[in-house]
């Protein structure tokens, strides 16, 4: 896989957090793909250490194609990941651990099995860290695998991938089989768990809802490409909603990502210029904030909309 271990010194990210990883071009076309299309083109980033990022885009965005390239699954077709060559992974790299979608569990390993399995797999282990979840979250350790239900498979393998006391996580929709009372408990606890050990997470999910207070950087994907990455907080000053009655035209600076029109009252959400405050608008006309889900769906309505332009 086209990885590099830089030398020397990590680069710093822009809120001054060391990166713990850089991706540069990195594109994904599959061989045999239908219509020969990049799954994943020209995808540039970084991942501040310590932070909680999560990765959005529609179905067939990239995200699986991206994450599984992250976790060494895949090999990229152009580009390439950046890793540090010191930190916490240690003097031989960061630790990436990764929870698929699919369970890769053995049907008829006990769960206590499944820990001895990724004791065996892993060159580093905290057995304690692996219990401690499972006791959390009241996984059976004497239970099959397979007898488990879905969500009680996703916990398991939460613990083996927490037992490897990974550096970065990479998590593919973590909580798409738990109920919503185990969706906000493991969601807590992968956030502390990111704090007390400074582990870096990325985590695809379509529940922007639930993003807020977990997430603090964005990476956006449309049709395989970024359409937004950064912090959540700088991303969402940028943009600002324009409310008033009916016009073609936003009354203030901005470059209008998505508008929306009633008979009469018009809604324009736009990216502010880099420069200056913003002028006030002239009553009726107000302004209210971005929320990041509003500045999600704006982003990839006009992808789509862009789209079927094309079409
Ligand atoms: N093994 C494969 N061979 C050919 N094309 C593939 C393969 N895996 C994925 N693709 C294609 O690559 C694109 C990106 O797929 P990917 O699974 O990464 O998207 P995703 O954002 O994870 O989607 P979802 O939200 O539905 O899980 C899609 O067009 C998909 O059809």
């Amino acid at each position: 896989m086209n990885l590099k271990l830089a030398a020397g010194s990590d680069p710093a990210t822009t809120d001054g957090r060391d990166t713990v990883l850089t991706v540069t071009g990195l594109g994904k076309r599959y061989r045999g793909g239908r219509d020969n299309t990049w799954a994943l083109r020209d995808c540039s980033f970084t991942l501040p250490a310590g932070s909680v990022t999560a990765l959005v885009g529609m179905n067939g965005a990239g995200k699986t194609t991206l994450l599984s390239i992250l976790a060494g699954l895949l090999t990229p077709t152009a580009g390439h990941l950046t890793l540090p060559s010191t930190g916490q992974g240690g003097a031989d790299g960061a630790r990436i651990a990764f929870v698929a979608q699919e369970k890769p569990l053995y049907r008829y390993f006990s769960v206590a099995d499944m820990l001895q399995v990724g004791a065996r797999l892993n060159r580093v282990w905290d057995q304690e860290r692996a219990l401690r979840w499972l006791r959390r979250f009241d996984i059976p350790l004497d239970r099959a695998c397979g007898r488990l239900s879905g969500g009680q498979q996703a916990q398991v393998n939460f613990a083996i991938a927490l037992g490897s006391r990974p550096s970065v996580l990479l998590l593919d929709e973590p909580v798409s089989t738990l109920d919503p009372l185990a969706r906000s408990e493991v969601t807590a606890e992968l956030l502390t768990e990111a704090a007390d050990t400074g582990m870096t997470v990325l985590l695809s999910t379509h529940v922007v809802g639930e993003l807020v207070g977990v997430a603090d950087h964005l990476l956006l994907l449309a049709k395989g490409r970024l359409l937004a990455a950064g912090e959540i907080d700088t991303l969402l000053e940028n943009h600002l909603h324009y409310v008033g009655p009916r016009a073609d035209v936003p009354p203030g600076p901005g470059q209008v990502v998505w508008a929306s029109h009633t008979d009469n009252q018009s809604v324009f959400l736009v990216r502010l210029p880099e420069t200056g405050p913003v002028p006030p608008v002239d009553a009726p006309w107000t302004t209210r904030p971005v929320t990041l889900e509003e500045f999600v769906l704006a982003q990839l309505k006009k992808v789509r909309t862009a789209g079927e332009g094309e079409a």
